[in-house]
C-alpha cells in the first residue's frame, strides 16, 4: 500500500484534474461523502445528532462544507464554524461554500474572544465535531486563533472525526505543528500520508480509515511511488508456498554467528526465531566452551564447536571450516551477541571478503562496521543491516535526534550509498532498499522495547532469505511478522512483562495468522 507526502498528493490530485480531465469539485464531493458515511456511522445509536464541523480556508475546509451539506440533506442538525473570513476562500472550496450559504446552513465566523466562547459554548451541547481545518496543505506553526480553536476543540472531550489528517499534523513526517487536533477517527483520503502513520502524528488520528475518492489508479501507477506500507497481503504474497512434495532442503539453510560468554541468549533467540520463521535447517559456530550450553538450549539447530583463540568467542580459529559452511548456506547472520572484540571484526572482514551468499549484520557486527568503517566497503554479496537508531548513530556519525527526525531520508541514504538493505528498527520500522524503495511498518508495540527483541527480528529475517525471499522483501515481511508476533505476546502477556522469548513463540501463529498456513 503506497504512502505519500504533501507534495506527491498535490502532484498525483493535479494529475487526476489535468490529465484525467477529472473535476476537483468531484473529488471534493467524493472526500465528502467519504467522511459524511463514517459520522452517520458515529451517531446513529446516539439521541443528540448535532455535529458541529469546523473548517479552515483551503480544500479541507472544503470538505467540510461538501458534508454539512449531506448532513443537513439527511435531516442532521449541522452548524459549520469557519477559522477565517469566507471572502478569502476560492476555488472548489469557494463553490461549496456558496452553496451551504444558500442552503441558509448555521455558518459561524470564528474572530475574536466573545467568538470563542460562544464556540466552546456550542460544542458542549454537540454529539460530534468534525475536523476540516487543515489536512495536506498545512504550513508554518499553528498560532493565533486556531490553535486556541484546537485547544478547545481538544479540551471538549468529544468524539472528533479528522478530514485527511488531524489538523495540526505535519503530513510530510507526523510532527505536530505547535498543536493539533486529537481526533478519535480520522478518515484518510485516497492514500496514506506520512504524517497519518509517523509518530506523534499517528497517535492523533485516532482509528484510520482509508477511503477512495476516485483518483484513477494509473494516476498513482504513472507516479512511481515510492514509499510503501508493509500489508498482511504482502506478507501473504512473498511467503513462500510450501508444498507437500517437499523437504527441509527445500526451505534452505541458515547460518547464524552469533552469541559469546554471557551473551548465549541472543544467539538462541536468534536461531530459534530462524527455524520458527520456516527454515530448514540451521548451523551455529561456536566457541567449544560454549558448545554445552547451546546443544542444551537449542534442540533443533545444529552446533559446530570452534576452538578457540579467545575464550567464549568466535573467531578465525577455523576460518576455513566458517567459509566453507557459509557457501554451504543459503541465508548467513552474524552479530547478535557476538560481543565487541578485534577477533569478530578480524572474523568479519573474512565473511565479508568470502561470501558471495546474502547476509544479516546486525549488533555487534554494525559495533564492528561502524568501528572500521572500511569494511563496508567489503560488503558485495547482498547485505541487510538492522540498525536501531544509536546504531544508526554510530555507522553515519549523525545525532540520534536527527535521525530519529528524519527515519526515511537517513536510512534511504545509507542503503544506496552502501549499496545494502537497511532496517531502520524502532517504533515505525523503516525498510530501505538500494533503489529507494522504502517500506514502513506499523505492526508491533511497545512491549517490544525490551532485551533481545531485536536478536528476535535478526533470526527472522534471516529465516526468510535462507526460503529464497529477496533480502529486501524478507526484511519487509520480517519487520511485520516480528512485530505482528510482538503484539499477539502483548495480548497474552500484556507490555510490561513481555519477554523477547514471548515474541519467538508468537512467530508460528503470527504467522499462520496472516498466511493462513
Ligand atoms: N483537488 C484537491 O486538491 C483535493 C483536496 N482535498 C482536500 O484538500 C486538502 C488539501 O487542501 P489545501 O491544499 O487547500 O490545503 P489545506 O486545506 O490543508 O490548508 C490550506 C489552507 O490553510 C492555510 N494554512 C496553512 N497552514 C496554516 C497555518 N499554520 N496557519 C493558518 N493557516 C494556514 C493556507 O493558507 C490555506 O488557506 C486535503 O487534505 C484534502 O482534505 C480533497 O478535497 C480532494 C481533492
Ligand atoms: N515501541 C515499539 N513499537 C514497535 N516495535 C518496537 C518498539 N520498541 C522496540 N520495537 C522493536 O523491537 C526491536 C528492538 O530491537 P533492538 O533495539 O535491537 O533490541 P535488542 O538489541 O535488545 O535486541 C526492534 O525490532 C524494534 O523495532
Ligand atoms: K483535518
Amino acid at each position: 500500500m503506497k504512502v505519500v507526502n504533501s507534495e506527491q498528493i498535490k502532484q498525483l490530485d493535479r494529475i487526476a484534474i489535468d490529465e484525467f480531465l477529472i473535476p476537483g469539485i468531484v473529488l471534493m464531493e467524493n472526500a465528502g461523502l467519504a467522511v459524511v458515511d463514517e459520522v452517520l456511522k458515529s451517531i446513529k445509536d446516539k439521541e443528540n445528532k448535532e455535529v458541529i464541523i469546523v473548517c479552515g480556508m483551503g480544500n479541507n475546509g472544503g470538505d467540510g462544507f461538501v458534508v454539512a451539506r449531506h448532513l443537513l440533506n439527511k435531516g442532521i442538525p449541522v452548524k459549520v464554524f469557519i477559522t477565517g473570513n469566507p471572502a478569502d476562500i476560492s476555488g472548489d472550496a469557494r463553490k461549496n461554500y456558496n452553496i451551504i450559504h444558500k442552503l441558509n446552513v448555521d455558518i459561524h465566523i470564528l474572530v475574536g474572544v466573545n467568538n470563542l466562547k460562544k464556540f466552546s459554548e456550542i460544542i458542549k451541547s454537540s454529539s460530534l465535531i468534525v475536523d476540516a481545518i487543515f489536512g495536506t496543505g498545512l504550513k508554518r506553526e499553528v498560532d493565533g486563533l486556531i490553535k486556541e480553536v484546537i485547544h478547545i476543540i481538544n479540551n471538549s472531550k468529544k468524539e472528533v472525526i479528522a478530514i485527511d489528517l488531524p489538523s495540526g499534523i505535519c503530513a510530510d513526517d507526523g510532527s505536530v505543528c505547535g498543536i493539533a487536533v486529537r481526533a478519535t477517527k480520522t478518515v484518510v483520503l485516497a492514500l496514506l500520508k506520512l504524517g497519518n502513520i509517523n509518530y506523534p502524528g499517528a497517535d492523533y488520528v485516532g482509528e484510520m480509515i482509508l477511503k477512495d475518492i476516485g483518483i484513477p489508479n494509473k494516476a498513482v501507477e504513472d507516479m512511481s511511488l515510492n514509499i510503501n506500507l508493509i500489508t498482511n497481503n504482502m506478507v501473504k504474497e512473498y511467503m513462500p508456498v510450501r508444498k507437500r512434495d517437499t523437504h527441509k532442503g527445500t526451505y534452505g539453510k541458515a547460518y547464524i554467528v552469533a552469541g559469546s560468554t554471557g551473551m548465549t541468549g541472543a544467539a538462541i533467540l536468534s536461531c530459534e526465531a530462524a527455524l520458527r520463521s520456516g527454515a530448514g535447517l540451521l548451523k551455529i559456530p561456536v566457541p567449544q566452551s560454549l558448545n554445552t550450553i547451546m546443544e542444551t538450549r537449542l534442540t533443533e539447530a545444529i552446533t559446530v564447536p570452534l576452538p578457540e583463540f579467545r575464550k567464549g568467542v568466535v573467531g578465525i580459529s577455523d576460518i576455513e571450516k566458517i567459509i566453507k559452511t557459509m557457501e554451504e548456506s543459503d541465508a548467513i547472520a552474524v552479530g547478535p551477541g557476538s560481543g565487541r572484540s578485534r577477533e569478530l571484526e578480524e572474523l568479519l572482514r573474512n565473511m565479508l571478503e568470502h561470501t558471495s551468499k546474502p547476509i544479516v549484520l546486525d549488533a555487534d557486527a554494525l559495533n564492528a562496521l561502524a568501528d572500521r568503517k572500511e569494511l563496508l566497503e567489503l560488503i558485495r554479496s547482498k547485505a541487510v543491516m538492522t540498525p536501531h537508531e544509536g546504531e544508526m548513530a554510530r555507522l553515519t556519525g549523525l545525532e540520534i535526534d536527527y535521525i530519529n527526525n528524519n527515519r526515511i531520508e537517513v536510512a534511504s541514504e545509507f542503503a544506496k550509498k552502501w549499496n545494502v538493505v537497511v532496517v531502520l528498527k524502532g517504533a515505525r520500522t523503516v525498510v530501505a532498499g538500494p533503489k529507494g524503495e522504502i517500506y514502513i511498518n506499523t505492526t508491533g508495540n511497545p512491549g517490544m522495547a525490551t532485551a533481545g527483541s531485536g536478536d528476535v527480528l535478526t533470526g527472522i529475517i534471516t529465516g526468510l532469505i535462507a526460503q529464497g525471499i529477496k533480502p529486501l522483501n524478507a526484511a519487509a515481511v520480517a519487520v511485520y511478522i516480528h512485530g505482528a508476533s510482538g503484539d499477539l505476546a502483548a495480548q497474552k502477556v500484556g507490555e510490561y512483562g513481555l519477554l523477547a522469548s514471548d515474541i519467538v513463540k508468537e512467530i508460528p501463529f503470527a504467522i499462520k495468522e496472516i498466511v493462513g498456513r
